[in-house]
C-alpha cells in the first residue's frame, strides 16, 4: 500500500484568498493541492481554470496540483493545464469521445493521468485502460458541489478497484473525493484508498493541521 496522501480540494476554500489559503493547508500538513474544474455543462456548477492554476504556481506553490476535470469536452483543455504548473490531470472517462487518446494526451503533456468515476459509473472502463494510468478517482458524491454526504456504497467499489490495482504490477493511486471527514476516513482507508480528497472538512475547520492530524491518525489507525 502506498503512502496515504491528503488533498484539500480548495472548492472549499475562500477564493477571495485562495493563495493564502493554500499556503495555509500546505504548512498544516496537506500533500497535494486538490483542484476542481466545473464547465455547468457536465455538471452543473462552474469554477476555475488553467489561469488560476498557473497563478498558484506563481504564487510559490510547489506542491503537487491534482486536478480533477469535470467538463465536456475534456481534450482541448490539457495543454493549458500542463503549461499551467498541474501535476496529475484525472477525467470523468464518459465525458471524453475516446478515453485512450485522453489518457495518451496527458501522458505526452507531461502529466499523470487519471480516470474518476461517478458513484453510477461502471469500473469496466479499467477493463483496458488500468494499465495505462497513474491514478483512480472514485467520487462517493455526485460530482459538481462540495459538502455533500459521503454515499456508502463507494466502499464496496473502493474494494474492487483496489483488487484490481493490487492485480496490476503498476503504482497506481486509488483516491476517493466527496463527503470525506476524520469519523468516516478510517472505513474508507480499510476499503482501499490511499490518496484522501476533503473539502468541506478541512476549509470548514478552524484549525486545519488539527483535522489533517486527526485524518493521518485515523488512516494509520485503519490497519491498512
Ligand atoms: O469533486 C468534488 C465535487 O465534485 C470535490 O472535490 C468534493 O466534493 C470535495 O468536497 P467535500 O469534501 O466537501 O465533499
Ligand atoms: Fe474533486
Amino acid at each position: 500500500m502506498l503512502e496515504p496522501i491528503i488533498a484539500p480540494s480548495i472548492l472549499s476554500a475562500d477564493f477571495a484568498r485562495l493563495g493564502e489559503e493554500v499556503d495555509n493547508v500546505l504548512a498544516a500538513g496537506a500533500d497535494w493541492v486538490h483542484f476542481d474544474v466545473m464547465d455547468n455543462h457536465y455538471v452543473p456548477n462552474l469554477t476555475i481554470g488553467p489561469m488560476v492554476c498557473e497563478a498558484l504556481r506563481k504564487h510559490g506553490v510547489t506542491a503537487p496540483i491534482d486536478v480533477h476535470l469535470m467538463i465536456q469536452p475534456v481534450d482541448r483543455i490539457i495543454p493549458d493545464f500542463a503549461e499551467a504548473g498541474a501535476t496529475t490531470i484525472s477525467f470523468h472517462p464518459e465525458a471524453s469521445e475516446h478515453p485512450h487518446r485522453t489518457i495518451q494526451a496527458i501522458r505526452a503533456a507531461g502529466c499523470q493521468p487519471g480516470l474518476v468515476f461517478n458513484p453510477g459509473t461502471s469500473l469496466n472502463y479499467l477493463d483496458w485502460l488500468l494499465e495505462d494510468i497513474d491514478l483512480v478517482l472514485l467520487m462517493s458524491v455526485n460530482p459538481g458541489f462540495g459538502g455533500q454526504k459521503f454515499i456508502p456504497s463507494t466502499l464496496d467499489k473502493l474494494r474492487e478497484a483496489r483488487r484490481r490495482i493490487d492485480a496490476s504490477d503498476r503504482e497506481i493511486r486509488l483516491e476517493v473525493d466527496g463527503g470525506i471527514k476524520a469519523d468516516n476516513i478510517a472505513e474508507v482507508a480499510a476499503a482501499g484508498a490511499d490518496t484522501f480528497v476533503a473539502g468541506s472538512a478541512i476549509f470548514g475547520a478552524d484549525d486545519y493541521a488539527t483535522v489533517i492530524k486527526r485524518m493521518r491518525e485515523e488512516i494509520a489507525g485503519a490497519g491498512r
